[in-house]
């Protein structure tokens, strides 16, 4: 079947209930069939629900236990100390406090304090590095807390983006196999690990909430796909399925959540679905998560991949710069800047 037609299939299937999860343990396999099978269960979850989570995806947990740790000592600092870095001086690169973003329009501002960065080699006297050359609109260095005030910081989250990023350079092959494409498809495209990496806490709500304000608005991503951690044994995350009908996404020990965003969603025009989420935590304690979003290099232009579009379903969206299309997204979110 043609991807047009699964398409036009996929959106008169029925709404999704639940969320599958697929085991990466054969992603590195040679042999055509299990690689196939692999492929067949990844375009039946991005054309139909957009959310999937992965297991035996590879990072370690004490990558993910160290990032978590330190990114509680650095929301745990005064909040001058934390708006010293705050991100709308830095191009988005830093820390936003609770309500500075609002993610849905029609909302009052998101119930969450973050902390933003790029891609930045480990080894801190690498020099500058090459792969930033081409951000563009995009373009500014990150910032960091001092190693007194937050000691380990940089060391411990940059760890889990490199081993979050490496995952991400193994989901791409798949999605464009996928796709009907070469699986390198991408590999040009992604040169320059135009990723973004978040750590967010979320204080609980109580009693009474004010449904206009919650942990995160109903918001699409921005880029090709999310990996996203989220804090075990706590219920927040919500997808929205076609029948406007919020399914709740938990925790699942040892996997991962992998969203689509729109970036994907403009290159497959809507083949791939950019799904709608929420997060609230009701839970009664402090919630963090590590959301890090995987997008084409800032330069790219992202035109409709050609088996997507036919004249029964011609390209939906105006074709822009990966670079303009996040940029556009950030200054809605936290003010134009
Ligand atoms: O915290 C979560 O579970 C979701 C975060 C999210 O959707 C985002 O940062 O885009
Ligand atoms: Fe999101």
């Amino acid at each position: 079947m043609s991807l047009v037609n699964a398409a036009q299939a996929a959106d008169s299937a029925e709404a999704f209930r639940n969320i599958p999860i697929i085991d990466l343990k054969d992603i590195g396999s040679s042999d055509p069939a299990v690689r196939a099978a692999l492929v067949d269960q990844v375009r039946d979850a991005c054309m139909n629900v957009g959310f999937l989570y992965v297991s035996n995806h590879g990072i370690p947990d004490a990558t993910i236990d160290g990032a978590l740790s330190t990114a509680k000592t650095f929301f745990s600092l005064p909040l001058e100390k934390k708006m010293e870095l705050d991100l709308t001086k830095s191009n988005f690169k830093g820390y936003n406090p609770v309500l500075s973003s609002n993610n849905d329009p029609g909302n009052g501002g998101d119930m969450h304090e973050g902390f933003e960065f790029g891609w930045e080699e480990l080894d801190a006297h690498s020099g500058p590095d090459a792969k930033r050359a081409k951000d563009g609109v995009m373009a500014g260095a990150n910032v960091w807390p001092t190693s007194s005030d937050c000691p380990g910081f940089r060391e411990s989250v940059l760890s889990y983006y490199h081993a979050a990023v490496g995952l991400g350079r193994k989901l791409f092959p798949l999605f464009a196999l996928a796709l009907d494409l070469p699986e390198n498809f991408f590999d040009d495209k992604t040169k320059n690990a135009a990723a973004i990496m978040r750590v967010l806490h979320y204080p609980p709500q109580t009693g009474p909430v004010d449904d206009r304000v919650i942990g995160i608005g109903a918001h699409t991503d921005w880029e090709c796909f999310t990996i996203l951690w989220q804090e075990p044994g706590i219920q927040a995350l919500q997808v929205l399925n076609k029948q406007n009908q919020w399914i709740d996404a938990p925790p699942i020990p040892g996997t991962l959540v992998i969203n689509l965003g729109d970036q994907f969603a403009r290159w497959t025009n809507d083949v791939f679905k950019s799904t709608i989420h929420r997060a609230i935590n009701r839970s009664g304690v402090r919630r963090y998560s590590i959301p890090l979003f995987f997008g084409t290099d800032y330069h790219v232009r992202l035109e409709p991949i050609q088996s997507c579009v036919s004249s029964t379903r011609p390209p939906k969206y105006e074709v822009v710069t990966a670079g303009e299309y996040v940029k556009s997204r950030f200054n809605a979110t936290y003010g134009q800047h």
